[in-house]
């Protein structure tokens, strides 16, 4: 069985008389160990599955299958565990504490799970050794999106999901980015899902979802996805 499974995922939004399906229908899957990219263009629906996905939105039908479970069924209190110990969540715009340094920041997340990292093991995997100490406001974009991929990977959770990561960041520090989670996905096992609406990313992913007005519009898999280095847009 996969490790991720969309099955059939609804999502609807009452706005007076009218309904938004905001995931119409939606099935997927993404093994243990893969990149994958979702990607569409703005109000396909990206947000929508990346936030069921992550246990942050419920959907109205249909199954979302991780490791075998069904967090679709999920309560409160079950999606909570979930978001906790099995998510890592990268964001757009860092999401970082302002008043806490790039370690302290880490140690928050880490101080909440029962098998994390050692921040500051992860804090140099992510190139940051010299930086530990340093206030958010201190750091540049790309070392602020390495502090808040270092957060989420001190979990060591089952899932890194990334909401546009390179999206507020300049070309090349967003390659930069890039490179690191596919590296974290190669070196470290990670199953990483990234959604953009720059399809110039694709090709470095091992599988491509397509999304479009609320549905999966196409799945492919690259059997040989290329280096970082080589994509441009
Ligand atoms: N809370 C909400 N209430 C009503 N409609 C919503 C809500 N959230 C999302 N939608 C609608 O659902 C559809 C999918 O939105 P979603 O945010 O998932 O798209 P997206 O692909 O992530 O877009 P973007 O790249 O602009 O963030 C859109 O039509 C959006 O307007």
């Amino acid at each position: 069985m996969s490790f991720v499974k969309f099955e059939n995922v609804y999502k609807r939004y009452k706005m007076g008389e009218i309904t938004i399906n905001a995931a119409d229908g939606v099935s997927f899957e993404i093994e243990k160990g893969e990149f994958a990219v979702i990607v569409g263009a703005s109000g396909a629906g990206k947000t929508t599955i990346l936030n069921m996905l992550g246990g942050m939105d419920t959907c109205d039908e249909g199954k979302i299958l991780v490791d075998g479970k069904d967090i679709a069924t999920f309560n409160k209190k079950q999606l909570t565990t979930y978001r906790r110990y099995d998510i890592g969540f990268v964001f757009q715009f860092y999401n970082l504490v302002n008043n806490l340094t790039a370690k302290e920041n880490v140690e928050l997340a880490t101080q909440i799970c029962a098998h994390a990292s050692k921040p500051e093991e992860v804090l140099k995997k992510v190139g940051l050794e010299d930086r530990m100490n340093n206030f958010p406001s201190q750091l540049s974009g790309g070392e602020q999106q390495r502090v808040s991929i270092a957060r989420a990977l001190a979990k060591n959770p089952k899932l890194l999901l990334c909401d546009e990561p390179t999206g507020a960041l300049d070309y090349n520090t967003g390659k930069n980015i890039l490179r690191l989670l596919q590296d974290t996905c190669r070196n470290d096992g990670v199953t990483v899902i990234v959604i953009t609406h720059n399809s110039a990313i694709a090709p470095m992913a091992d599988r491509v979802i397509t999304v479009k007005n609320s549905k999966v519009d196409k799945v492919e898999i690259n059997k040989d996805p290329v280096d970082v280095s080589t994509i441009e847009w």
